[in-house]
């Protein structure tokens, strides 16, 4: 009866065992082929020859600085899409209108690239880095913070704070040389700050406290963690003593944003009990509070039971990574480009003086509309040097890019800095023209041939706020100071990791324009 037993037990072991070595084999056969098929597919396409398992891991293994130039460089030399093998991951790089089109139009290819995983510590999933509903659902929400009405009142705001830059900059201007990069950057600190969460931070009196250089210091730090295989996986990190450093930025970052969440969340239950007598006040001063994006979504928390402390927190960070590193590098590029151009700086400060002559006065939104050639300088601008040098998708439905199927899982990235550079869209691409953005110019081009904000449903909301930021920051510095760039466009070393920026700073000179200094 034992023996009997025994062999039942062995019988029924053995069948386990071999239902599960076939499972096994039957996996990863069914891995296989899906593996070969995606190979089949991407190799079709042309690239440079491939190593198995670490594919292109030699070639693109350039130092960090160096990655832009390689990948751009690649890119000129073709203009259908090319691919590359990350290890075993495949990269297909894009810089046609046309292919573009199809990646950024479609709503089937929304999701982020898994590079954009480093910033979720900081981030968390807020619009910025979620897929699927909760990005829908976020989007459908943030959109209306994003209206006119709304912007209008961040004007004062931006005046405010391009004023102080303007106060400071009026101290270098004796014609000496100087990096006016940090300047520009604590600017739109500043102004990202208050409209963001509606406090002063004052980053361009106090550039040394502590939530400014660890908004710094955890930007740098993903970047670098990105050019970087050997510390991305997170015990790498951890033991590379990395992990430490980001934690500490972390914990003063959230605790930052979670304090004036609280903080603003008080404020305003002690303005809903007084809120008869403040009206009344507003009133007789003939002022109403600005809101800043904080009160929107606090206001949206309220009656939308769904939005979280932390949900609000994802928010408001992202709003300052992606609010202000952009447009300083793109008001910074625009400094350049016309200390650069002198014929096409003094067309610009000729529309400054008719708008505005020997006045300080703050910029107004119709002075905004009037901005037209200031306008078209920063969008030239942006052509030549986007802020944004890449924009990746990962592929969750097989797409069609210049007649090829690019498989489920593949990384799509678009090299904006060359689509930019296009010949046929933008004769003698290299030149600064901002002519380029006069309405009948604009009208010949492929519409997805400008995409310095992307495109399509997932492009970036705070476009509006970004362009008229801009125009006020730069005509600030124009409507006080004559600029003149010290480096030579064909001395420039370009910085493409996150931000696209000039890799030793943006030296410049600057002179003051005679009555309107000051
Ligand atoms: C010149 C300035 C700016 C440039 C060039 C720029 C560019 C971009 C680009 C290219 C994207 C798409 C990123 C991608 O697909 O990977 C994006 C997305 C985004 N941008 Fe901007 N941006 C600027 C300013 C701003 C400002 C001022 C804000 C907020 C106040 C902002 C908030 C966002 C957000 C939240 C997203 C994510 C949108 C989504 O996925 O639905 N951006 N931006």
């Amino acid at each position: 009866m034992a023996l009997l037993l025994g062999r039942e037990a062995v019988w029924w072991s053995s069948l386990v065992t071999y239902s599960l070595v076939t499972v096994f084999l039957a996996a990863l056969l069914a891995w296989f082929i899906k593996r070969q098929k995606t190979v089949w597919m991407i190799e079709k396409l042309p690239g440079p020859p491939s190593l198995p398992i670490i594919g292109n891991a030699l070639d693109v293994n350039v130092a960090p600085r160096d990655v832009f130039q390689t990948i751009t460089g690649v890119c000129y030399m073709l203009k259908r899409p090319l691919r590359v093998w990350l290890g075993p991951r495949p990269l297909v790089l894009i810089s046609t209108s046309e292919d573009t089109e199809v990646l950024l139009s479609s709503p089937k290819h929304l999701d982020k690239s898994r590079d954009y995983n480093f910033l979720h510590p900081w981030l968390g999933t807020g619009l910025l880095t979620s897929t699927g509903n909760k990005w829908h659902s976020r989007r459908k929400l943030l959109t209306p913070a994003f209206h006119f009405k709304i912007l209008e009142d961040f004007v004062e705001v931006f005046n405010g704070q391009s004023n102080k830059m303007v106060q400071q900059l009026t101290e270098k201007a004796d014609g000496k040389a100087f990096d006016i990069f940090t300047n520009i950057t604590l600017c739109t600190l500043d102004i990202i700050c208050e409209t963001a969460m509606g406090i002063n931070i004052n980053a361009q009196d106090n550039s040394d406290s502590e939530y400014v250089n660890a908004v710094y210091r955890i930007g740098a730090l993903v970047q670098y963690r990105q050019t970087r295989p050997w510390i991305q996986p997170d015990f790498l990190f951890k033991l590379f003593g990395y992990a430490k450093l980001h934690d500490e930025y972390l914990r003063i970052l959230h605790g930052f944003s979670y304090s004036t969440i609280e903080n603003r969340r008080r404020e305003r239950e002690l303005a809903a009990a007084t809120k008869k007598e403040e009206t009344n006040e507003d009133e007789v001063i003939g002022k109403k509070k600005r809101l800043a994006f904080l009160d929107l979504l606090l206001n949206y928390s309220e009656t939308q039971t769904t939005l979280t402390n932390e949900d609000i927190r994802e928010e408001v960070d992202t709003f300052m990574f992606e609010g202000h590193d952009t447009t300083a590098a793109a008001i910074n590029w625009s400094v350049y480009l016309l200390g650069c151009h002198p014929e096409i700086q003094a067309k610009l400060h000729e529309e400054l003086d008719a708008l505005f002559g020997d006045s300080d006065r703050p910029v107004t939104m119709a002075d905004l509309r009037e901005m037209k050639y200031t306008e078209n300088c920063i969008k030239e601008a942006l052509r030549l040097f986007p802020s944004v040098p890449f924009l990746a998708r990962e592929l969750r439905e097989e797409a069609v890019i210049d007649n090829h199927r690019i498989p489920v899982g593949t990384t799509v990235m678009v090299v904006t800095y060359r689509l930019h550079r296009d010949p046929e869209q933008f004769p003698d691409p290299e030149r600064f023209d901002p002519d380029r953005f006069l309405p009948e110019n604009v009208a010949k081009r492929h519409p997805y041939s400008y995409v310095p904000f992307s495109a399509g449903p997932r492009n970036c909301i705070g476009q509006k706020f970004a362009l008229m930021e801009e125009k006020i920051v730069l005509s600030s510095i124009m409507r006080n100071f004559r600029v003149e760039s010290t480096t030579r466009r064909e001395d420039l070393r370009i910085l493409g990791e996150l931000i696209l920026r000039p890799e030793n700073g943006n030296v410049v000179k600057l002179f003051p324009r005679s009555a309107t200094v000051g």
